[in-house]
């Protein structure tokens, strides 16, 4: 029941329902990875079920394509469809100028991607996702398995030079094994505290032998769509400048992703 979701998951189901109303018939549409993710994924489902709605999508993760399938959202792959209207996503981090930390969720790399492939990217999001400066969050960043132990000393290294609070890179884990990512690689989460010159730093960390990707996305959102606890979601477009607010209160629903380790 509604009365069992924290604020948190309202904050996070209101900001999805707003941003599942930026979809329109015939669009090819990005599904994000996350617990936010989720929230629109089951928005869309419903309205895909009531409405008739028809859109193509292109899931950010396995998980996602599973849950997309599941509520009736035809899924094809980027190769097939290689362009997209929007992308819609969370984020663990943003800035004032709508740069973001991602990756929390593991799926970065195809995130990235996907926002890159979408003339639109609305990041979805709860208010604590907002911060002054990037860097609290541990930054993601994907890497090979070859050589990884290499890569994270390198890493280490690399981050002493930059305008940055920590160096720490730890290897992500799922239980007692490398945690690895959809396209079979694994994550060095950089604990940085601060990052001073994010757009610098996104540059660098590519450059960095064995780095596939990191999880700084810099000048791709164009929308955040920010939930509060109360159902209260304030919309931002940093092109327009126009910003709104609303309020989505959630039905009856069983909250069926909190624990979902989304
Ligand atoms: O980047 C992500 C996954 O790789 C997620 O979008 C990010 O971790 C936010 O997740 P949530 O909505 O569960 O807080």
């Amino acid at each position: 029941m509604s009365a069992d979701l924290s604020p948190i998951d309202i904050a996070k189901f209101a900001a999805a329902k707003r941003a599942s109303g930026f979809v329109e018939d015939g669009m090819r549409v990005g599904l994000g990875t996350g617990s936010t993710a989720a929230w629109l994924v089951k928005c869309l489902g419903e309205r895909v079920q009531d409405e008739g709605l028809e859109i193509t999508a292109v899931a950010t993760s396995s998980q996602t394509a599973k849950q997309a399938q599941e509520v009736g959202i035809k899924v094809s792959s980027l190769n097939d469809v290689k362009w997209l209207d929007l992308t819609i996503d969370g984020a663990d981090e943003y800035d004032d100028e709508l740069n973001l930390i991602k990756g929390g969720g593991g799926a970065l790399l195809q995130e990235k991607i996907v926002a890159t492939a979408s003339d639109r990217m609305i990041v979805i999001a709860d208010s604590t996702k907002k911060v002054a400066t990037l860097g609290a969050f541990p930054l993601p960043v994907e890497v090979l398995a070859f050589g990884m132990p290499t890569t994270q000393l390198l890493l280490e290294e690399m981050l002493n030079g930059l305008d940055v609070m920590g160096n720490k890179a730890t290897p992500r884990m799922a239980g007692d094994a490398l945690f690895v990512t959809d396209e079979g690689n694994h994550i060095l989460d950089l604990h940085l505290g601060r990052i001073g010159n994010a757009r610098q730093l996104a540059l660098i960390l590519n450059q960095v032998p064995g780095v596939v990707e990191n999880g700084l996305f810099i000048d791709i959102c164009d929308v955040i769509v920010t939930g509060y606890g109360d159902g209260t979601v304030e919309t931002r477009d940093i092109n327009s400048g126009e910003t709104d607010t609303a309020q989505f209160l959630p039905e009856p629903v069983e909250n069926v992703f909190r624990d979902a380790g989304v």
